[in-house]
């Protein structure tokens, strides 16, 4: 095997990616899909690895803006389109890609690098940690109800063509961003993704529909959904598909639920991405006819471990020395003195005894908050070296939202 890894080149694009679908099981993806993923690549920032003159592993990378604790934008590589054909599985492309990949991200000064995985297996040897959840959730709406705060009445409800509402919806979406951890600021292109409806995805349902929630003539909130016709023995026995639900305030939320779950001829919402503490969990009268799934969603990989650390703010005041290893980036590895709160942090090399010593995967999963370092100490991944600062770093790391992602890439 003689392997050339080189920059993506335009004209390769099409095959490129059809390796990357081989390597996914074959089933190419419907022509609008194919077709945005394409605008928004950046071959500049795909690799493609060569064997013989054939590409034979593939990866590349978004310049994303991504929301962190405190509420700060920061410059985050999201991963994306890794592959490896079958015919060069482990013997170490992959590895090579992802460091070839990872001094890249650092030389573009990009604290952070996230990805979602295919299989959580495979990143953390590569630093990332699993740092947040996806709830999934199969809602019976026959028998359940949604408790509407006073006021929902007076929500005005507009079912819109979603392209008609697009512009709409974004707005919500903007003054959101920076609310939660782990939302990604809308680069140029990406509003579409939202909006992609292949039909031959749709198993069953019609197109997608869009309802804007208004309160006094502004735009306060929107859900994206569509239905799946069913009928059985004792009637209709319909589904809504829920894409993403989003509002400004919980009056405008729980309006949008309470239609959601009062579409006719349907008994049952099926919705895949939500954060682990949707208040619609608190909206509901029977949270265990939700049928909750969690699973982890984005990996979290600090690039600058300094850097990054002291981008965020702090729960609680903090004042720790953290051991950190980190073999795959060695530049991260060593003593960190992480001062900080609610206002603000610093993190500086020292050589001062340390506190807590733990990996670079365990930083990027206690990073947005998703996941307590106490935790990881409770699973032998975080060693507290003086007595206290466990308690004191994992409180401070905390978060008031769950982190959450709000749509793959
Ligand atoms: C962000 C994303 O795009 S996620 C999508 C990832 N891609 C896919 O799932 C598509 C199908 N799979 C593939 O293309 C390939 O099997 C890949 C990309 C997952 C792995 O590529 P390879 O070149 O075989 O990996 P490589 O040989 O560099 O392996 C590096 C290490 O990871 C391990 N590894 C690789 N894949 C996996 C896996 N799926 N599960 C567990 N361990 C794995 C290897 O055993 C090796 O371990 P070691 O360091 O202890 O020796």
């Amino acid at each position: 095997m003689t392997t050339e890894l080189r920059q993506l080149r335009p004209d390769d694009w099409a095959d490129w990616y059809g390796k990357l679908e081989r390597a996914f099981g074959g089933t190419p993806e419907a022509p609008e899909e194919r077709a945005l993923w394409r605008r928004l690549g950046e071959p500049e920032r795909c690799l493609d690895m060569r064997d013989g003159g054939e590409t034979v592993g593939t990866a590349g990378a978004y310049s994303f803006r991504l929301t962190v604790p405190g509420g700060a934008v920061l410059p985050a590589a999201g991963v994306t389109l890794v592959s490896v054909q079958p015919t060069h599985r482990r013997r170490g492309i992959l590895r090579t890609m992802m460091r070839h990949q990872l001094a890249d991200i650092r030389d573009r000064r990009e604290p952070l690098a996230v990805l979602t995985a295919s299989e959580p297996a495979i990143y953390g040897r590569f630093g990332y940690g699993a740092g947040s959840e996806a709830v999934s959730m199969t809602l019976d709406t026959l028998r359940q109800s949604v408790d509407v705060p006073e006021g929902a009445d007076d929500v005005r409800l507009r079912l819109v063509d979603p392209e008609t509402g697009l512009a709409d919806c974004e707005k919500v979406y903007e003054q959101l961003v920076t609310g939660r951890p782990g939302m990604l600021a809308r680069q140029p292109g990406w509003e579409r993704l939202p909006l992609l409806d292949p039909e031959a995805d749709r198993d069953g349902a019609g197109p997608l529909l869009c309802v804007l929630a208004e309160v006094a003539g502004e735009t306060r909130g929107y859900a994206r959904y569509a239905v799946k016709a069913g009928w059985d023995s004792g009637g209709p026995d319909g589904t809504v598909v829920l894409r993403d639900v989003e509002a400004l305030d919980p009056v405008v939320y729980a309006a949008l639920w309470r239609y959601l779950f009062g579409i006719d001829l349907t008994s049952r919402l099926t919705v895949r991405n939500r954060p682990a503490d949707d208040p619609l969990l608190h909206l509901v009268d029977d949270i265990r006819r939700c049928r909750v799934m969690v699973r982890e969603s984005l990996f979290v990989r600090l690039v600058e471990a300094g850097e990054a650390l002291a981008a965020r703010t702090y729960a609680a005041p903090l004042d720790v020395v953290l051991d950190v290893a980190d073999p795959f980036c060695p530049w991260n590895e060593g003593r960190w003195r992480l001062t900080g709160d609610e206002k603000g942090a610093s993190c500086e090399r020292t050589a001062d005894p340390a506190d807590l010593a733990l990996t670079v995967r365990e930083l990027g999963a206690a990073y947005l908050g998703g996941f307590t370092l106490d935790a990881l100490a409770a699973a032998g991944r975080v060693r507290e070296l003086r007595p206290g600062a466990l308690r004191e770093a994992s409180v401070a790391f905390g978060t008031h939202r769950k982190p959450w992602l709000p749509h793959g890439f």
